[in-house]
């Protein structure tokens, strides 16, 4: 069954919020306005905007946003003349009044994002937002870390609670492609008419948009992506590749594949403070299984203690850390240079 009657899937960009981690959580307002703008011209239905890891992230762990991200939102609002605006939330990171105060602003999407073992979390959050009537979409995060059989029961609890799509989120950009069709289709099976799937992926082993068209065949009627790969580790997949290559095999988006491509190269690229690389670290991240967030915390921890940002990926992989562990990478950079001497 097609998104709508319009569109096969319906894509979610997330440069301005995915993307917010690679800039170290320095957007402007003229940045999200002028790549609104653009996404909205070339018809991306969905734009996210929040502090990369989402409302309340702006911390000491996590890293300070330059703009608050409630005027980021109202700014992301404001410009989009059809596009919907999107916002991510992790329970415990955010509260609800991050929610009321984002829908206040005009944001109509409430994503929340859990661990991918710990979806009831998120129940009063995605009542809340129903509540409101906003629509709602949850994030199971590092997805390659469970078995679909699991997945999938956490995918019932999200739908329970009121979430109308659930997401498979390779945060570490792990996953090939027969992990990404096993996940989503146990997804669709246990949900059914319940709630939707989607998918959310990282290009940090290059099969981004490989794994998106899995998910597609699979079921999966949301699909996310950032122009430019504008992403953590090695970027998201990149919607302007996603909807050519859509355009290509007849995958309705309604995305303009010209308009998108300008918009990549001449907004977003220089709204950008070098390209999202498939460098060492970011390939490592895929190989390890490391939540995509970590390399700019990987990068910094390597320089403060003059060991390597590598050893600490790997390290990160082996202790299966998840997001909020950030200050891990701390303990493991410090038990690096120890063992130096
Ligand atoms: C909020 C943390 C994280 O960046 C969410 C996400 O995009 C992912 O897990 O990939
Ligand atoms: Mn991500």
């Amino acid at each position: 069954m097609p998104y709508s009657d319009t569109l096969d899937i319906r894509i979610t960009d997330s440069s301005l919020r995915d993307g917010s981690h690679a800039k170290r959580h320095q957007f402007t307002a003229d940045d999200v306005r002028s790549v609104v703008a653009a996404l909205d011209e070339a018809g991306v239905p969905v734009i996210e905007v929040t502090h990369g890891d989402g409302l309340g992230g702006s911390s000491f762990t996590y890293g300070f946003s330059r703009t608050p991200e409630q005027e980021l939102v109202k700014a992301a609002v404001d410009t989009a003349r059809r596009a919907r605006i999107a916002f991510l939330m992790l329970p415990g990171l955010g509260v609800k009044d991050d929610i009321r105060a984002a829908h206040a602003n005009g944001a109509s999407i409430c994503r929340i994002a859990t661990h991918c073992t710990e979806a009831d979390i998120a129940d009063q959050h995605f009542g809340l937002a129903r509540e409101r009537g906003l629509e709602t979409v949850g994030f199971l995060m590092m997805a390659h870390s469970t078995t679909p059989e699991n997945l999938a029961r956490q995918g019932r609890v999200m739908a329970d609670a009121g979430c109308q799509c659930v997401y498979v989120v390779d945060s570490a950009g792990a996953m090939v492609m027969d992990d990404v069709t096993a996940r989503v289709e146990a997804l669709v099976a246990e949900l059914g008419d319940d709630a939707q799937v989607g998918f959310h992926g990282h290009e940090n082993l290059a099969l981004g948009t490989g794994n998106s068209l899995a998910a597609i065949k699979a079921g999966a009627l949301q699909i996310d992506g950032s122009t430019r790969r504008l992403g953590a580790g090695a970027g998201n997949t990149a919607v302007e590749a996603l909807v050519a290559v859509c355009a290509k095999m007849g995958i309705r988006t309604g995305v303009d594949v010209l308009k998108i491509i300008d918009a990549a190269e001449d907004v977003v690229r220089p709204v950008m403070d070098e390209e999202c690389r498939l460098d060492r670290l970011a390939l490592l991240m895929g190989h390890a299984g490391v939540y995509s967030s970590f390399l700019k915390h990987a990068y910094r921890q390597a320089e403060r203690y003059g060991v390597s940002g590598a050893e600490i990926l790997l390290r990160a992989g082996e202790r299966r850390l998840v997001g909020g562990q950030e200050d891990q990478l701390i303990d493991i950079a410090l038990e690096l240079a120890a063992q130096r001497h």
